[in-house]
């Protein structure tokens, strides 16, 4: 039997073929972006901390990755029979196939989404929370963006595989291209011809959408991206206006009459049976400029940390303007307090944990307009203006990987002033720069400073810490052993306050020699 070559080129002008591939397009297209869609709600759920919904999702997810697709079809395919009501939608071949595919392929794209959430640094979620954002919007503006971009060669997988199911719908008698294939072969027995023409067209089809895949994950590779300059317009709005406060309001000795912004009261924080805060005491004015030094694991971060809600007290309470922000909760997580003061808390990681995704224009937007504080035009020129002060305007709309670490770590404070907070906190801003990088990022918090910004920083920057605070504060096995301005804890005789500073001698004598310089 000759392989008929001139019946096999006949079948790619057959209008049928078309048709049918159309219809394999358009039901794959819809199952993925349906599936994509559904699977994040699903990815979502499965992470919740409601228990009940976590369950709900991961049960769904087993039950449909472990039932056959075909099964599936069949069975919603005959639902009418049962539920009359349902035969409007599901009599209709192409609705009945179109949900038993994203019922199926959601279970299975879920997965993939959780990978790609799982992927993302558990950093960009503290950076949003400390943004004052909630968990939607966190996962639409933060994370989301970046799990998909992480799980979309996967998701490109799934739509080949898709393309592929979708031969399992003729079985309801949806006209798709091997059902074609079967009707044209049983009349004239050309089979191999038939199936290699139908193979042709599902080649064709993962083809054309594999080169727009390809696209996509181009369009989403910030990586390729080239930095557009910061225009002369853009340089005139960031100078119209001045985000230094006016002078009067400059640094002045902080009274100890003035009501504290934050009162830390009797908080304590364990890890399992491990307590690492022992009932920390403390009270900021405005305007104070608080270094918190102390030995590796005495609980400085980990303090930092609590007073924003990163981490939830275990015992205690933490007060903004004297009203309540943080008490222990029954599920763990920050209440509504939390809500209505964090955003007057400006955080900076010593990780950085800026947006990468965003430029740095948008990362300094980002909080301001998610929580709608005046027009676009407005937050963007207040945004320039920041980065303006943290000497980046230049740098407006490179992306994280363009930048050096200090000059990552100074849009982050810009970041973090954009929600005009009352209080700064800084974990150890330096630790991750190469030292040469560590001075610019220093000068920035000495500005502030200056500038009569109120300031808790954690660091192991002595001779920084000496400088610029008003009150230094040692901690030590979770404990405050010592307090006060930088010339009392010089002088302190506490025992173990003195071995700490020997051992960091060399830093303090770098200051002495900088302050004699500047006296002569
Ligand atoms: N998530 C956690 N789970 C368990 N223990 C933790 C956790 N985070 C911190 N700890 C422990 O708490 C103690 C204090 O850690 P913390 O990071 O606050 O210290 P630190 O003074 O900031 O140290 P360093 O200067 O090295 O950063 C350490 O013993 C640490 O191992």
């Amino acid at each position: 039997m000759e392989f008929d070559w001139p019946y096999l080129l006949s079948l790619f002008q057959n209008q049928d073929f078309w048709d049918a591939s159309l219809l394999v397009v358009e039901l794959s297209v819809a199952t993925w972006l349906g599936g994509i869609v559904f699977g994040m709600v699903l990815a979502l759920a499965k992470q919740s901390h409601y228990r009940p919904l976590s369950w709900l999702a991961g049960s769904y997810i087993w039950l449909f990755r472990s039932l056959p697709l075909l099964v599936l079809i069949i069975f919603i395919y005959n639902v009418p029979q049962f539920v009359p009501s349902s035969s409007d939608l599901l009599s209709s071949p192409f609705t009945a196939g179109l949900l038993a595919m994203i019922l199926s392929e959601s279970a299975y794209i879920a997965e993939i989404h959780r990978g790609g959430l799982l992927s993302v640094h558990r950093g960009q979620t503290e950076a949003g929370r400390a943004l004052g954002m909630r968990f939607i919007g966190i996962q639409r503006l933060i994370i989301i963006p970046q799990a998909f971009k992480i799980a979309l060669p996967s998701l490109a997988n799934e739509f080949v595989t898709i393309v592929k199911l979708t031969s399992l719908v003729s079985v309801i008698s949806l006209a798709e291209i091997l059902m074609v294939g079967q009707r044209l072969y049983t009349q004239n027995f050309k089979v191999m011809e038939t199936l290699l023409a139908v193979a042709c067209y599902y080649v064709l089809i993962v083809t054309v959408f594999d080169r727009l895949i390809v696209w996509l994950e181009h369009h989403f590779d910030v990586n390729k991206r080239i930095a557009l300059p910061t225009t002369e317009t853009e340089i005139l709005l960031a100078r119209s206006i001045s985000v230094t406060p006016p002078a009067k309001a400059q640094r002045s000795a902080p009274s100890a009459q003035s009501k504290p912004i934050l009162s830390v009261i009797e908080v304590r924080k364990s890890y399992g049976s491990k307590e690492v805060l022992k009932g920390i005491n403390l009270q900021v004015r405005p305007g104070e400029v608080i270094s918190v030094i102390g030995p590796s694991g005495s609980g400085k971060t980990t303090l930092i940390r609590t007073i924003n809600g990163m981490e939830m007290l275990t015992e205690g309470q933490i007060r903004m303007h004297d009203k309540p922000f943080l008490h222990p909760t029954k599920n763990g997580r920050p209440d509504e307090h939390y809500y209505e003061h964090i955003d007057r808390i400006g955080m900076v990681f010593q990780g950085f944990y800026l947006f990468p995704h965003k430029t740095a224009l948008e990362n300094v937007m980002l909080a301001p307009a998610y929580h709608h504080r005046g027009s676009e035009e407005d937050i963007r020129q207040f945004a320039l203006a920041l980065l303006d002060k943290v000497g980046l305007l230049a740098h407006a709309h490179q992306y994280p990987h363009q930048l050096s670490g200090g000059q990552q770590q100074r849009v982050a404070i810009a970041r973090a002033l954009a929600m005009k907070p009352a209080i700064m906190l800084f974990d150890e801003p330096t630790s991750a720069l190469d030292p040469e990088l560590v001075g610019e990022v220093l000068k920035v918090i000495e500005d502030l400073a200056n500038e009569g910004m109120t300031m808790i920083i954690v660091t192991h920057e002595m001779q920084f810490a000496f400088k610029v605070s008003d009150r230094v504060i040692f901690m030590e096995q979770g404990q405050i052993t010592a307090a006060g301005t930088p010339a009392q804890l010089r002088e302190s005789e506490n025992e173990r306050l003195c071995r700490f500073l020997a051992s960091q001698q060399h830093a303090l004598n770098q200051l002495e020699l900088t302050q004699d310089v500047s006296a002569a």
